[in-house]
């Protein structure tokens, strides 16, 4: 069950500069997201992609601007806040999975349900579904080990979506598969978009194109 509130706009960047010292790696930068979309963030090395991703996570504060996401005003949230609000409104997909090796695939897709309270005797029924959504429901009982990466990725996928949030994401998900692995997953991305979760993408590639509805260039730290 989604334990969060989907507001019209998912993400509301604004004005937002981000600066290390004397270096400044974003400049102004405004984005709107809404719900639904599947965005790519392209740029080149350095351009400020994981900077701007690290803004609208909360993982790092910007310097000046706002960053509201999916209700909340990311920017003035108290570490302990938001990593309650984090683990509720965010999935996060990584280039390496970042599975936890120890525990089965179902267990890992049960993890995140903490976050939310989710009542423990729907928890394995829950992360079954999830695992079915994304075509390994015949994998739970394994280790991440004894997966392929194009599985791996899907049960991460899986463990992103745990608590339904409106928020989906991924730091170069495909970087680490092979062209038709990254297809099918391009492809279920797509898929949790249209179901109504947005979905941000950093990508170095161009063949997220057919997939994607929206783009956003960082050059220099600035939207181009
Ligand atoms: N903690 C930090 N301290 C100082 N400079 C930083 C810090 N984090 C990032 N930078 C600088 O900010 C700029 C943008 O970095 P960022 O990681 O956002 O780029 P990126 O587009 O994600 O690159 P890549 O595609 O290589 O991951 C770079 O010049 C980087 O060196």
């Amino acid at each position: 069950m989604r334990c969060s509130r989907r507001g019209m706009s998912v993400i509301d960047v604004r004005e937002v500069v981000k600066s290390y010292g004397a270096f400044t790696a974003l400049h102004g930068v405004d984005l709107k997201v809404h719900a639904g979309e599947f965005l790519a963030v392209v740029g080149r090395s350095g351009s400020g992609k994981s900077t701007l991703i690290n803004m609208i996570t909360g993982i790092d504060r910007p310097t000046s601007g706002e960053v509201h996401v999916a209700g909340a005003a990311v920017h003035t949230m108290s570490e302990n806040e938001l990593a309650g609000w984090r683990g509720r409104n965010i999935g996060v997909v990584f280039q390496f999975f970042q599975l936890l090796p120890t525990l089965t695939v179902a267990e890992n897709v049960m993890l995140p349900m903490d976050f939310c309270g989710t009542y423990p005797g729907s928890r394995k029924p829950r992360a079954l579904d999830l695992l079915e959504r994304v075509g390994i429901a015949d994998q739970a009982g394994k280790l991440p080990a004894e997966l392929s990466g194009g599985q791996q990725q899907r049960a991460a996928i899986a463990r992103a979506l745990a608590n339904e949030p409106p928020l989906l994401v991924a730091d170069e998900p495909t970087g680490n598969l092979d062209s038709a692995t990254a297809t099918a997953v391009l492809e279920l991305f797509a898929g949790i978009a249209a179901d109504g979760t947005t979905v941000v993408m950093v990508t170095h590639g161009r063949e997220a194109a057919p997939y994607i509805t929206a783009t956003v260039e960082l050059a220099d730290g600035r939207v181009v």
